[in-house]
């Protein structure tokens, strides 16, 4: 039992794979592996910070994430999004204690999953009823694509696109690596996010489809993988992606999903061939399996920046997310990976106070 005065609220988020292939910086979906975040609202505790936030966690994958609110990923959001609404922290001593089942920097969206809580954090404990396109301009003026954060946002198979916006979205980056110029709820920081910069379509995703994803025991920060990126591509293989992503945004959805027809509108000359020296084992799954070698299976892309890499099936899981591994662990001496069979979910980020009543619809 916790005293009146006491609120507690869950918010929860969905890890997310980016691009789906030919979709980079476009594409996202929602995957049933969740970043918790519990905060408890306890007006009478002592404050132990000036922003009025204590952190902890509870788990493994966050080792080396910073405790410290004015640069850990998740509270520094929520201190943009506070300052940008003139609050210099939060109202009430608010202790979060954070369980991340997403592993960082591996290609599953655990910085757009971040950006996304504190974007949710600071609009339910400041009361300042941001609509669902307003949170996801504040996710973007962080997380600068919107593949991942659109699907964090509001779940499922989610397509996105920025607005050209006539200046750069320049708030303190997410990308681990990239350098902090300012810490967020600095007051002379502040850069409101224009409005609108994002837009999203929900499109369909059929329900027999699963998501296995073969994750190597190392780290790809995102801002390395986007650093080894060309600055402009030949017109063939921009049209090579753009055939591909038209015919994949309904081909998921067909209630039963045509194997060749993902696995081809799955292929990538935009990020994948230029991102496979990162990620041992790529070439060799993407060469050696295909729906007539591997029963079940749909297609096979990097999942976001890597270096997880995704197959979308409808049956086999086990046999495909071991056949990755095997093929993942002998390219090098030591490098080891696991799988997870994942659902692809429909929900988007939930925050419910503690008695379960649902405080941010995600639709
Ligand atoms: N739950 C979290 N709490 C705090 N920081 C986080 C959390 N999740 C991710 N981050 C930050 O984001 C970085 C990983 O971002 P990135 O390189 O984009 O990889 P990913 O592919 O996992 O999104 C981490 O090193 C950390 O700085
Ligand atoms: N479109 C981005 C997606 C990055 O996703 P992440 O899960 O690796 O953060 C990219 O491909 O760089």
């Amino acid at each position: 039992m916790v005293a009146s005065n006491v609120k507690a609220f869950e918010i929860k988020v969905p890890a997310t794979s980016a691009n789906i292939g030919p979709g980079y910086d476009v594409m996202g979906l929602s995957l049933s592996l969740f970043l918790l975040i519990k905060a408890t609202v306890d007006p009478s505790a002592e404050q132990t910070h000036p922003t009025n936030i204590a952190i902890s966690y509870d788990d493994i994958n966050s080792s080396g994430v910073s405790l410290d609110p004015t640069k850990n990923l998740i509270t520094k959001t929520a201190l943009y999004v506070l300052s940008c609404n003139g609050l210099k922290g939060l109202p009430s001593p608010t202790h979060l204690h954070i369980s991340n089942n997403i592993p960082l920097g591996r290609g599953l969206g655990s910085s757009g999953a971040a950006v996304v809580a504190g974007v949710v954090l600071a609009n339910v404990l400041a009361g300042l009823g941001l609509s669902v396109q307003r949170q996801l301009d504040y996710c973007l003026m962080i997380e600068h694509h919107p593949d991942n954060v659109a699907a964090a946002l509001v779940g499922g198979f989610v397509a996105s696109y920025l607005t050209d916006v006539d200046r750069p979205l320049s708030i303190p980056a997410s990308e681990s690596g990239k350098p902090q110029e300012k810490s967020a709820g600095d007051a002379d920081s502040v850069q409101q996010p224009p409005v609108g910069i994002g837009h999203y379509l929900k499109l369909g995703c059929s329900k027999k489809i699963k998501a296995v994803a073969l994750i190597p025991h190392f780290e790809l920060a995102t801002s390395k993988a986007r650093g080894v990126l060309p600055p402009s591509y030949t017109t063939k293989d921009v049209v090579f992606n753009l055939q591909r992503l038209a015919v994949l945004t309904t081909a998921l959805g067909q209630e039963t999903p045509d194997p060749w027809l993902i696995y081809h509108a799955m292929e990538d000359k935009i990020h994948q061939p230029y991102r496979q020296n990162l990620v041992p084992g790529l070439p060799e799954i993407l060469e050696s399996m295909d729906p007539s070698n591997t029963p079940g299976l749909l297609g096979i892309c990097l999942s976001g920046a890597g270096p997880t890499i995704l197959a979308l099936a409808s049956d086999n899981f086990d046999a495909i997310g071991n056949r990755m591994k095997e093929l993942v662990e002998k390219q090098k001496e030591g490098l080891t990976a696991s799988f997870k069979v994942l659902d692809i979910i429909q929900d988007g980020v939930q925050c419910k106070s503690i008695d379960s009543v649902s405080l941010n619809s995600s639709l």
